[in-house]
């Protein structure tokens, strides 16, 4: 059965990865996932350019209900030369994902032309979506500043590089990004990040769950799944073929996965999920893939992927 991926010449023998910022903040854990028979990849945690600790504590909150998570971690990360040194140095033959997410253009500018100059020789994830840096906004959300970040970049930038973005809710928003993106020859994009500056009481207390930015946080799990399926079935559908498809949100299950790759994506990333159940995730999901695909007779992904049906 074939349970493998294509982006920008690499391959991937499985689809399912960890999503930026879960189990990838130290080189202990991104080795953790790489080692895992059931990863295609890793992503690292998005680098700032120096070492960042993060906002204050409690920062991450898994619902009660199952229903998902919240956090405001604030892009706490060992810096990017820590990722560059893990990145160059580690001997893999599973392609890597280096995310970088600086508080300006001109910090992420600094970093991509640090990587350019590097031996790095994977794929660049931009972060172009936190919502959780107090006072910073969601770039993505700025189709200016989203044009012009990506204009510069693809002036001196030759590596394969993608996008991770915001999750959208306007058909002309679709729209309009993707008709941005379409202006560069970005390897991939990544939909979606967290659902930006959600907000959970705590029922005995009356209380905000987390503390920063009063309570308010980026939200994920199996609550987003619709959301984080719209963007990545509208994004396939608007951008060019030459830009691949990561699918991000409400996987915690083989059938989330496949629902993504329906909608049209490639490669498959586990936030909460792995949050909570650990990376042993990773064999669940595929073998529950398996076998959704073994039940429907299909022998490859390349059957499903963007095969979604509409009610004509
Ligand atoms: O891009 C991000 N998305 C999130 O949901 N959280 C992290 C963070 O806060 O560092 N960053």
């Amino acid at each position: 059965m074939n349970l493998t991926a294509n982006i920008a010449g690499f391959n991937f023998d499985h689809i399912l990865l960890n999503a930026a910022g879960v189990v990838c903040q130290t080189s202990d854990e991104l080795d953790s996932v790489l080692a895992s028979d059931y990863t295609g990849a890793v992503v690292t945690k998005s680098a700032t350019p120096s070492l960042r600790p993060g906002n204050v504590s409690p920062r991450y909150h898994e619902l009660t209900n199952g229903l998902g998570t919240i956090n405001s971690m604030g892009l706490p990360n060992e810096g990017f030369d820590y990722y560059m040194d893990y990145v160059t140095q580690k001997q893999t033959d599973k392609p890597i994902f280096f995310s970088v997410a600086g508080l300006s253009k001109q910090e992420n500018l600094d970093m991509l032309h640090k990587i350019e100059e590097s031996e790095f020789n994977g794929l660049v994830e931009l972060n172009l979506s936190c919502p959780n840096v107090p006072g910073k906004p969601q770039t993505a959300y700025d189709s200016e500043t989203t044009e012009e970040i990506l204009t510069e970049v693809f002036s001196f930038f030759t590596k394969p590089l993608g996008v991770k973005l915001p999750p959208y809710f306007d058909i002309v928003h679709f729209d309009n990004i993707a008709n941005i993106l379409n202006k560069f020859p970005l390897a991939f994009v990544n939909a979606i990040n967290s659902i930006g500056n959600g907000l959970v009481i705590d029922e005995e207390t009356d209380t905000v769950v987390i503390k920063p930015k009063g309570g308010f946080g980026g939200v994920g799990g199996p609550i987003v799944k619709a959301t984080a399926l719209a963007n990545v079935r509208a994004l396939r559908q608007r951008l060019n073929p030459s830009i691949k498809m990561v699918g991000t949100g409400g996987v915690t299950s083989g059938r989330d996965v496949y629902e993504h790759v329906l909608c049209g994506a490639d490669l498959v990333e586990v936030g909460s999920q792995l949050a909570i159940e650990g990376t042993s995730v990773f064999e669940r999901l595929e073998k529950e893939l398996a076998a959704i695909l073994t039940e429907k007779g299909y022998n490859s992904l390349d059957e499903v992927r963007g095969q979604l049906k509409i009610i004509e």
